[in-house]
C-alpha cells in the first residue's frame, strides 16, 4: 500500500497539468483506499472491544480518517461513500467521531470560507490535484482558496519542495518542516509533518528531540534559530560550518533545499497564526468521540457542516469605524498627488527609513491573552529563550541591508535556480503573484488602485528586517498603516504565536475577511523573501 501511494505521487507532475482521466484515476485510487480501510474494520468489529478503549485505536484511526474524507475530500463520490459508511457503522452501535470547532479558521466564520462541496470548476481542479497529491485538503488551503490563483502557485511550490525529486530525502524534508514550525511553537504544522514524517518511513526516535536526530540535522538547528528570529546575524561562517563538517557535511544543493524549507515553514507558521487556522479534523484537537452535550448527534451533520454555531460577532463596532476606508483612500489620493510635486533629498529619504525601522522595533506585540493549545513540541528545538522579543528588548539595532547591493531579482533568484533548478522560478512566480495580486477593491469600493497600499505593507515588513529600497519613500508607511495594523503585522511576522483573535479583529474593521487573508499572503511572502535574502547573501559571500 505504501508503495502504491508513492507511485501515485510520482505520476502527479504539477497542479493544473492533470487531465480529466488522471483525475478519475486519482479518485479511483482514493476509493480503493477507502474500501481497504472498510475491510480492515470487519475483523476489528468482530473483536468488539469497548468503544474508545485503547485496544480500539486502529478502529478509531479509521473512523477519524473516514470523517476527514467525508468532509474534506473534493471528490463527491468519496465524500458520499464515507458518510454512508459512518452512518452504517453508527447503526451498529459503534461511537463515531465528530469534528470539533467550527471550520478551518478561528477568526473567520465557516460560512464565509469556501465549502469543499460548493466550488467553481477551476478551484475544484486545484482541490482535486492537491488532494490526489497530498491525500488531504488542509485548513490552510481552504482559507487560501479566497485567492485561487495564489493557492495554485503556493501548492505547486510546496508540493515540489516536499515530494518531487530534490537534493534531500523525504523524511529529512518533513523533519526540517517540524524544526522550522517548532521555532514558532506552531503545533498545527508540527502535527501535520509529524504524520508525514512517519508516513514516509521516518524514525520515531528522532521525534523525541533534535538530539536524537542525525548530527547533520542537528547542525541545522543554529541557522533555523537565527533565520527565524534575527536573520541579519547570519554570516558566511555559519554556512561554512555546515558545508565543511567532514562526514556530516551538507552539499550546497542540500543546503539550499533546507534553507527554502526553513523559510517557507517559518512564514507559513506566521500565516497559520495570522489566520487562526484550526487543527485538522484528523489531527489532535480536531475531533472528539464524546457525544455532544445537547441533542443527539446526527451523522448527516458531519457531512454538511451543520454541527456548530458560528460565533462571529457581526455587529463589531461598525458604527464607530465608519469612514475608516474612505479616510485611507483619501490619504492614498493625497500621497499620489504630492508625489509629483516635491522630491525629498537622498539624506532625507534615508532618515525616513531609519526612523520607520527604529519605530517598528518599538511596536509592542505581547498581549498575554489566549494560549495556543500545543502538544509537547519544545523538545524539537533547544534554546527556547532565543526569540525576537529578547533581542528587541535589549535595544539592539537591526543593521541596514541595501536592496541595490543584493536583491531577489538580481541575485537571490539566479543563485537558487543554479543550485536547485525550477525552485527559483517557482518562488519567483509565487512572490510576484502575492505582490501583484489585486481585485481593485477596498472593502465595498470598486475600481481602486491599491498598489500604493500593498507596496507599503510589503516594504514595511522588509523595513522591519532592515531591508531598504532607496527609491521608496518610507514616510508613506506612516500615512497608510495605522497603529493597530502595525501591531498585527509585527506580531504576525516576528512572534506569530502571540497573534490573538482580538488583534485580527482590531485592524481594518470594515474590510472583508478575504482582504485580511490577502494581507496575510503579503506578510507571509514578504517575510519569506526577507529571510531568504539574508540566507542567500551569506551563501554568496561564502562562495566568493
Ligand atoms: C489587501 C487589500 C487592500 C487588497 C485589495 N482588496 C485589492 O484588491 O487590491
Amino acid at each position: 500500500m505504501e508503495m502504491q501511494h508513492q507511485e501515485s505521487l510520482g505520476r502527479w507532475d504539477g497542479l493544473g497539468s492533470r487531465d480529466a482521466s488522471s483525475r478519475a484515476e486519482a479518485m479511483e485510487f482514493i476509493c480503493q483506499e477507502v474500501m481497504r480501510k472498510v475491510e480492515a474494520i470487519e475483523p476489528i468489529k468482530a473483536a468488539t472491544p469497548a468503544p474508545g478503549s485503547s485496544s480500539n485505536s486502529d478502529l478509531n484511526d479509521i473512523l477519524v480518517h473516514l470523517l476527514m474524507l467525508s468532509r474534506r475530500c473534493p471528490f463527491e463520490d468519496v465524500r458520499g461513500r464515507c458518510t454512508q459508511l459512518l452512518r452504517d457503522i453508527q447503526d451498529l452501535g459503534i461511537r463515531i467521531p465528530r469534528p470539533l470547532g467550527s471550520g478551518p479558521s478561528r477568526f473567520i466564520p465557516e460560512k464565509e470560507i469556501l465549502q469543499v462541496s460548493k466550488v467553481d470548476a477551476s478551484t475544484q481542479a486545484i482541490f482535486e490535484d492537491a488532494f490526489a497529491a497530498l491525500r488531504r485538503l488542509d485548513n490552510i488551503s481552504l482559507v487560501m482558496s479566497f485567492h485561487p490563483q495564489y493557492l495554485e502557485s503556493f501548492l505547486r511550490t510546496q508540493h515540489y519542495l516536499l515530494q518531487m525529486d530534490g537534493p534531500l530525502p523525504l523524511h529529512y524534508r518533513h523533519y526540517i518542516c517540524i524544526m522550522a514550525a517548532a521555532r514558532h511553537q506552531c503545533s498545527y504544522l508540527v502535527n501535520l509533518h509529524v504524520n508525514d514524517f512517519l508516513q514516509v518511513g521516518g524514525n520515531t526516535k528522532w521525534l523525541n528531540g533534535l538530539n536524537e536526530a542525525p548530527q547533520k540535522l542537528q547542525q541545522l538547528g543554529e541557522i533555523n534559530k537565527i533565520l527565524a528570529h534575527r536573520p541579519w546575524l547570519l554570516t558566511k561562517e555559519h554556512i561554512e560550518r555546515l558545508l565543511k563538517a567532514e562526514e556530516h557535511s551538507w552539499s550546497l544543493a542540500e543546503l539550499i533545499h533546507a534553507v527554502v524549507l526553513l523559510t517557507h515553514y517559518h512564514s507559513l507558521s506566521s500565516f497559520t497564526f495570522g489566520c487562526g487556522i484550526m487543527p485538522e479534523i484528523n489531527c489532535d484537537g480536531g475531533h472528539t468521540f464524546r457525544p455532544p452535550s445537547v441533542s443527539q448527534y446526527c451523522v448527516c451533520d458531519i457531512a454538511n457542516g451543520n454541527g456548530h454555531a458560528n460565533h462571529h460577532n457581526d455587529l463589531l463596532g461598525n458604527q464607530e469605524m465608519c469612514g475608516e476606508v474612505e479616510e485611507l483612500m483619501e490619504r492614498m489620493k493625497q500621497l499620489q498627488e504630492c508625489r509629483d510635486d516635491e522630491e525629498a533629498s537622498q539624506e532625507e529619504m534615508a532618515t525616513r527609513f531609519e526612523r520607520e525601522k527604529t519605530e517598528s522595533m518599538l511596536v509592542v506585540t505581547s498581549e498575554d491573552e489566549e494560549c495556543v493549545p500545543s502538544r509537547d513540541i519544545s523538545r524539537h528545538f533547544e534554546d527556547t529563550s532565543y526569540g525576537y522579543q529578547d533581542f528587541s528588548r535589549r535595544g539592539e539595532q537591526v543593521p541596514t541591508f541595501r536592496a541595490q547591493d543584493y536583491s531577489w531579482e538580481d541575485h537571490g533568484f539566479s543563485l537558487v535556480n543554479r543550485l536547485y533548478p525550477d525552485v527559483g522560478q517557482m518562488l519567483d512566480e509565487k512572490f510576484q503573484m502575492a505582490y501583484n495580486l489585486t481585485y481593485n477593491t477596498m472593502a465595498t469600493h470598486k475600481d481602486v488602485d491599491t498598489s500604493m497600499l500593498r507596496r507599503a505593507i510589503w516594504n514595511y515588513i522588509h523595513c522591519m528586517f532592515g531591508i531598504r529600497y532607496d527609491d521608496y519613500d518610507y514616510g508613506e508607511i506612516n500615512q497608510l498603516l495605522d497603529r493597530s495594523f502595525k501591531i498585527y503585522i509585527k506580531t504576525m511576522v516576528c512572534s506569530p504565536e502571540k497573534t490573538t483573535k482580538r488583534m485580527y479583529e482590531s485592524f481594518w474593521r470594515q474590510f472583508q475577511h478575504s482582504e485580511k487573508v490577502h494581507v496575510n499572503l503579503l506578510l507571509m511572502e514578504a517575510r519569506m523573501q526577507a529571510e531568504l535574502l539574508y540566507a542567500l547573501r551569506a551563501i554568496t559571500r561564502y562562495m566568493t
